[in-house]
């Protein structure tokens, strides 16, 4: 009895000073935030808090953190430190911070808001595992085919609107992907819908952008209180957000109905091939599934598209390199065709690069601490909204040596430097399920590209060659490159006639 009091006593001892030890430790360094404030006044531009995150990792190290006013965040800005916390420790920080004003909008069922905890967020994981895997996606590779044809005749006919016709380009695949709608002009309705819940979406993630963020306590504020225009901003998207709920999967549901359908991802999931029956719990994981394939796999794939040619402008070299592997592999009588793609290693170098050189979300998508921690000496609060810092890691000069220079041949030979994969594409139990889609429809659309133009830097006034600076611009946590100018020349006359047949 005694010696059970003893043990218990010791054991208790231990818990007490190991938890008061833990309480000790510090926070990871970071700027000296302002007493009511934090440090909201030095994440700017605004719109781009990212750009403040590489001048604070330069300073303050691989792991840092600030507070806004009252939110902790923690920035990882090394692979080491992302890896080891959300890969490793992956069920402390597979949450997502709640976003207030998607909150609001009465959006937090979404899978990127979704929390680890909610009961459908195991269900929406395994469908969208199965259905984009790398033998799943297969069944759209006719699609993808197809749509690239229409974005090489674009580009063709009308290269100086190349931004518009990659746009349509990532819509028309995703939306026939997902909902079996072929998008058929640049007026497309469903695409138009998409596009607007899309900035509606951003406008209400845009991090920094609205008070409640960093004040929660601001959300009960009646929406006529004057102040609270952010409650009826939110309530306002939120409608037009939750249009895309219902308008495209019941289409899909229509057309099922009526016998005539395209294979999508909702017909497939709708009728499986075992032939039991969907329940309606199931129907709405398939409908929000369907969902967050338009919103991860659009912008995401036209923003590095549109990465690519400014690559291909700024580094004709790498241009000449990869033409030259697809000319001697492929020819110059047919298009590569994803049966090419095991051998075209400089084409799968260069995506690799252009997903280093121009991260599409250069903050990831914040995680979320569900249990105080402990790292390299620092505390990490229970809480805490975790920023993967992936634009810093994309610059690290000990993984990548001459960060800003685009050279594919980093992927190639016997040394390889640090594979973009496993930080571009996100960390633990909330890593992008779309990846191999999204690498997919980059390999068919550059390797395409390629085999029919060579893309130019654009001509002045006087006829001479001027280089485009590679500007980025933010939206949402999205980067784009701002609106440049190139050339598209045609290499293979025959090739881009044959388009139009
Ligand atoms: C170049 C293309 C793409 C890039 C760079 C990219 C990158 C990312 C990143 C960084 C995340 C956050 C992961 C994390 O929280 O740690 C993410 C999440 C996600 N992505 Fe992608 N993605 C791309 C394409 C796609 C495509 C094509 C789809 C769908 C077909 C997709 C669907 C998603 C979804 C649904 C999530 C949320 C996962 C969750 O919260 O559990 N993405 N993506």
């Amino acid at each position: 009895m005694a010696s059970s009091i003893i043990i218990l006593f010791v054991a208790a001892a231990t818990v007490f000073f190991y938890s008061r030890r833990r309480g000790r430790l510090p926070l990871p360094p970071g700027p000296p935030p302002k007493f009511l404030i934090g440090n909201v006044h030095q994440l700017l531009p605004k719109k781009e808090p990212w750009r403040a995150y590489i001048t604070w990792a330069e300073i303050y190290g691989p792991i840092f953190s600030f507070r806004v006013p009252n939110r902790q965040f923690i920035v990882l800005s090394s692979l080491k430190a992302a890896t080891e916390l959300l890969d490793a420790r992956a069920t402390t920080y597979s949450d997502r911070p709640i976003i207030w004003m998607l909150e609001l909008a009465k959006r937090n069922l979404t899978l990127f808001n979704m929390s680890f905890n909610h009961p459908y967020f195991k269900a929406y994981r395994t469908v969208l595992k199965n259905s984009l895997s790398t033998r799943a996606i297969q069944n759209y590779q006719s699609v993808q085919t197809e749509e690239c044809r229409v974005l090489l005749d674009s580009l063709h006919k009308n290269p100086a609107c190349f931004a518009d016709h990659i746009g349509r380009n990532a819509a028309a695949v995703i939306l026939n992907l997902a909902y079996g709608w072929k998008v058929t002009g640049d007026d497309d309705r469903f695409s138009t819908m998409m596009r607007l819940a899309f900035e509606s979406n951003a406008r209400l993630s845009l991090p920094g952008r609205w008070w409640v963020e960093g004040m929660p306590f601001l959300r009960f504020l009646p929406s006529w209180f004057p102040g609270a225009g952010f409650k009826r901003t939110a309530i306002d998207h939120g409608k037009r957000l939750s249009i895309t709920d219902t308008v495209p999967f019941n289409w899909t549901k229509e057309q099922i109905r009526s016998g005539s359908y395209t294979h999508s991802f909702v017909s497939e999931q709708l009728l499986p091939e075992d032939g039991s029956t969907v329940s309606a719990q199931q129907e709405e994981i398939i409908m929000r599934c369907s969902q967050v394939i338009y919103a991860g796999g659009f912008d995401t794939t036209a923003s590095s598209m549109k990465s690519f040619i400014l690559a291909m402008v700024l580094f004709p070299e790498v241009q000449t390199l990869a033409q030259a592997e697809i000319d001697a592999v492929v020819g110059q009588d047919r298009f590569p065709t994803f049966g090419d793609r095991d051998k075209l290693p400089y084409i799968e170098a260069l995506i690799l690069e252009l997903l280093r050189w121009a991260p599409v979300a250069p903050q990831g998508i914040p995680h979320h601490a569900m249990r105080e921690d402990t790292y390299e000496g620092y505390r990490i609060p229970k809480g805490a909204v975790i920023i993967p810092n992936l634009i810093s890691m994309s610059r690290d000069k000990e993984m990548y040596p001459d960060p800003s220079v685009f050279r594919p041949e980093r992927f190639l030979g016997s040394s390889p430097q640090s594979d973009p994969r496993k930080l571009f594409f996100g960390f633990g139990r909330r890593r992008c399920p779309g990846s191999h889609l999204a690498e997919a429809s980059l390999y068919h659309n550059i390797s395409c590209i390629l085999a029919a133009f060579t893309i130019a830097k654009p001509l002045d006034e006087r006829g001479e060659e001027f280089t485009p600076p590679p500007e980025y611009e933010t939206v949402g946590i999205l980067c784009h490159p701002k609106p440049f100018q190139c050339r598209f020349i045609p290499r293979n006359q025959d090739l881009l006639a044959s388009l139009s047949q």
